[in-house]
């Protein structure tokens, strides 16, 4: 049995604080993979835990299979949560740990034959006789898989489960936990902040910010449609590179974006996502250029719809199979806060001891800050004029990141010519909202 979990303008606040999850809707279908995706802090785990019945609801409604679940307790909702840290008994062998809730759940019958198919299913029929700490971190979180499967739940909330393992084993867990929960055909809803993840397992991601939904969408849509800055940065990588530019659209010139020193001139004749920026007239937007919009190739060597800039080598990242190169184009990157610095630590839920509890408020209330996502202190243009720049902390140098094969040997300094694959442009507003390729929601687009 799998089932439909809606959530309904859902907001969650914590002791009349401020709400750190905000009207989020939410509609999961029976037996769909949804990842919900943000940056630490976000309420990805209030959100789980709400639907888990482990948190109260401050507004809106959880719906499962239709019916109001507000007040459900959990032991009734049916569903199983597997958690980062696996929390097994110590004193328990697997096959005991994996047992525990059939025995709970109806005292007295013999979970022995579910417990063996289960441990069938997850390949751990030599770990039953093993206590906790004679496992790996792997095998004990294979162990409380296994716990969360044997009751054959309706619904999986996971919430990072995979985030205290090596990357290998998490790439082979999350294979593993992919094709279980299509076997089972359970409705699985995952909690990340690793965007890898997310796209390799979801069916769709729901991205938040601030305790608020940024979009919901295959991990196709996503990425190749982010409906605003902040989306286009968490997803994919290497990250996206957002320049500043400002729009120039003479009428009786070609169409331009200025980027600092030099500029992207839009092909003519203009394409329809193409003729909507022209209203952005004189006004500076965010230009968003995917590593795979760029190459690194001669004018003469453009395709249609390719345009020629140049770049100056700040940096070389050997990756192995590719190579990152950092390139200062003379423009300025846009920042987004909550991408820049390192990912903070788990916040901890108990009283701090520093601050006011107004300086704490204030704090909270600054990141659920749900408006603009980029900072744009000063006019593009001007930052041209204002080259050697330090760097915001954590950023390597370099306004543009290009990914080319190992084989060509590149070093500071070298003036490189380069092709931007205007297909691929995306144009965002001063907000950080997608203004090109147009949003959806303009009518008759196609037409
Ligand atoms: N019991 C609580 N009391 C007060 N505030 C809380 C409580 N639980 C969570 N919060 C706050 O709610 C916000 C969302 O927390 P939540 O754990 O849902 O975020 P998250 O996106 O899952 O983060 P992480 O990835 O770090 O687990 C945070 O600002 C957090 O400090």
């Amino acid at each position: 049995m799998t089932r439909a979990i809606s959530l309904h303008h859902v907001s969650k606040s914590y002791a009349r604080g401020p709400r750190v999850v905000e009207r989020l809707s939410l509609d999961i279908r029976p037996g769909e993979f949804l990842v919900l995706l943000g940056p630490s802090g976000c309420g990805k785990s209030t959100v789980l835990r709400m639907i888990a019945g482990l948190e109260e609801v401050s507004e809106g409604e959880v719906r499962l299979d239709g019916e109001y679940a507000n007040d459900l307790p959990p032991s009734e909702r049916n569903m199983a949560m597997v958690f980062q840290n696996f929390a097994l008994y110590p004193s328990m062998t697997s096959r005991d740990n994996i047992g525990f809730p059939l025995r709970i759940e109806t005292p007295g019958a013999d979970p022995r034959a579910r417990v063996d198919a289960t441990a069938r299913m997850l390949g751990i029929q030599d770990l039953l006789d093993r206590f906790p700490n004679q496992l790996s971190g792997g095998e004990r979180q294979r162990v409380a898989m296994g716990r969360a499967i044997a009751r054959h739940p309706s619904a999986f909330l996971m919430d990072e489960p995979l985030s205290n393992l090596d990357a290998k084993l998490r790439n082979h867990l999350r294979a593993e936990i992919s094709k279980l929960t299509r076997d089972l055909g359970a409705t699985t809803v995952y909690v990340t902040h690793d965007q890898a993840e997310a796209m390799s397992l979801g069916d769709r991601v729901a991205v938040m910010r601030g305790g608020v939904l940024q979009q919901l969408g295959t991990p196709r849509t996503v990425y190749g449609l982010p409906a605003n800055v902040f989306v286009a940065a968490f997803i994919g990588t290497p990250r996206i590179n957002l320049l500043r530019g400002i729009v120039r659209a003479p009428l009786d010139g070609a169409m331009t974006i200025s980027l600092g020193k030099q500029f992207l001139r839009l092909p003519e004749p203009l394409c329809l996502d193409h003729q909507l920026l022209r209203v952005q007239q004189g006004r500076e937007v965010i230009v968003g250029l995917r590593s795979e919009a760029v190459r690194l190739a001669r004018a003469s060597e453009a395709r249609p719809g390719e345009v020629a800039i140049t770049g100056l080598v700040e940096h070389v990242e050997f990756q192995g199979h590719e190579v990152l190169v950092h390139f200062d184009t003379g423009s300025r990157p846009a920042l987004v806060p909550e991408l820049e610095s390192p990912r903070p630590s788990r916040p901890t839920r108990r009283r701090r001891r520093d601050g006011t509890v107004l300086d704490r408020l204030r704090g909270r209330a600054g990141a659920l800050r749900a408006g603009p996502v980029v900072v744009l202190d000063r006019p593009a243009d001007d930052e041209a004029d204002h080259p050697g720049q330090t760097p915001p902390e954590g950023r390597l140098p370099g306004d543009l990141v290009v990914r080319t094969t190992p084989d060509i040997d590149l070093r500071h300094g070298m003036q490189i010519p380069l092709l931007v694959d205007l297909a691929h442009l995306f144009v965002f507003d001063r907000n950080g909202e997608r203004i090109c390729p147009a949003p959806e929601r303009l009518p008759d687009l196609d037409e």
